[in-house]
């Protein structure tokens, strides 16, 4: 493994009795894009303010290029950042906002070129004169993101960018920073606890769960080969099958919605079960089945399946229908430890 670019060593921090932060060491390395991923309260906004400075830890250090900056102050970290609390300046217009950071640092025509190029990057040349009330609330998180690339940052700092906006203005930004990510080649740590924005936004992600971080890989290895229950669960769709009391250390199985293989009724190796609910989701079909197999799974369990339209024609699915599917081995997911399954 690369060493790391930004170093995280066993960090802590509290508020007060509550843990925020746990042992926390990670290692992120330059040009990387890493998503913090979590349920509310896990820690994620803390450790990102930690890493800009604008929070201290109670134990831990931080190491940028091998270099301490534990103790640096926010403004001397070169960190551009994009916290949901950093609002635009109401008074300053779409140039203003994105010049700001740039005063004490470059001369007046330095800065108006910056800008100028800025504004071409986040496709906001038009929207130069108007205030941030003028502008939809997209256009509004591009100024924020083009003022917080204004001063070629080694690392950008990203925190739910972009939890605020509708689905198809998410989808667009989610590509623009994408793109100015690798077009600015710095290092860019985000804060989300949408999976589906991690996933699609990674090289790879952090998982974490009550103050600790539970697991770090790219998308598909937390999404293919979780570490526990409970990543299973929060990254995608899961069923857990419990094969007997999991008491005894029975091993917990995982199936991802996709991977369950229905086959022809006569199918000797076929697992059976009711379809309880169908609901159609544009893309496919999701249905949730009672499982039959009473020898196998000894509680009442259901699984969950995701069907292309033709597969739900081809198999003839009807509500309350009895149907025979398969669970590949490569495919089910063991969890021998039980830990608590819990959902963010
Ligand atoms: N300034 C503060 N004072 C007291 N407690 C705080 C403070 N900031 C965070 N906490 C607590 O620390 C824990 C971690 O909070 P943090 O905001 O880092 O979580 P998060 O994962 O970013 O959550 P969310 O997704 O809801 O923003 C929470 O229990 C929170 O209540």
């Amino acid at each position: 493994m690369k060493q790391g670019y930004l170093s995280v060593h066993n960090l802590s921090k509290h508020f007060g009795k509550q843990t925020a932060l746990q042992d926390i060491n990670l290692d992120i390395h330059q040009h990387e894009f890493i998503c913090l991923l979590g349920p509310s309260g896990c820690g994620k906004t803390t450790l990102l303010r930690i890493l800009a400075g604008l929070e201290k830890a109670d134990r831990g250090h931080l190491t940028i290029g091998g270099k301490d900056i534990t103790s640096v102050p926010a403004g001397k970290r070169n960190f551009g950042m994009m916290f949901q609390s950093y609002a635009l300046f109401p008074n300053l217009s779409v140039s203003e906002n994105i010049a700001y950071g740039l005063r004490n640092r470059l001369t007046k025509s330095q800065i108006a070129d910056r800008v100028d190029e800025l504004l071409g990057l986040v496709e906001l040349v038009e929207q130069r004169h108007k205030v941030p009330s003028q502008l939809s609330g997209g256009q509004q998180q591009r100024v924020a993101l083009a003022r917080a690339l204004a001063f070629s940052p080694d690392c950008l700092l990203l925190d739910e960018p972009l939890s605020a906006l509708d689905a198809k203005v998410r989808v667009k930004l989610r590509r623009e920073i994408c793109r100015l990510h690798k077009q600015f080649g710095m290092t860019t740590i985000m804060v989300t606890h949408d999976q589906e924005e991690a996933l699609t936004m990674a090289d790879r992600i952090v998982v974490m769960n009550q103050s600790r971080i539970v697991q770090i890989g790219t998308p598909n290895e937390v999404y293919e080969r979780p570490n526990s229950p409970f990543v299973a669960d929060f990254i995608g769709a899961v069923s857990f099958i419990e094969t007997d009391n999991r008491k005894q250390g029975n091993p917990i199985l995982a199936i991802r919605p996709e991977h369950v293989q229905l086959v022809r009724e006569d199918h000797e190796k076929g697992r059976h079960g009711i379809v309880r609910e169908i609901e159609y989701r544009g893309t496919h079909y999701r249905m949730v089945l009672e499982l039959l197999d009473h020898q196998d799974f000894p509680l009442m369990q259901f699984l969950t399946v995701d069907l292309p339209t033709q597969a739900m024609v081809t198999f003839n699915i009807r509500l309350n229908h009895k149907i025979t599917f398969n669970l590949l081995p490569e495919h089910v997911i063991r969890f021998d430890t039980v830990s608590d399954i819990a959902v963010g």
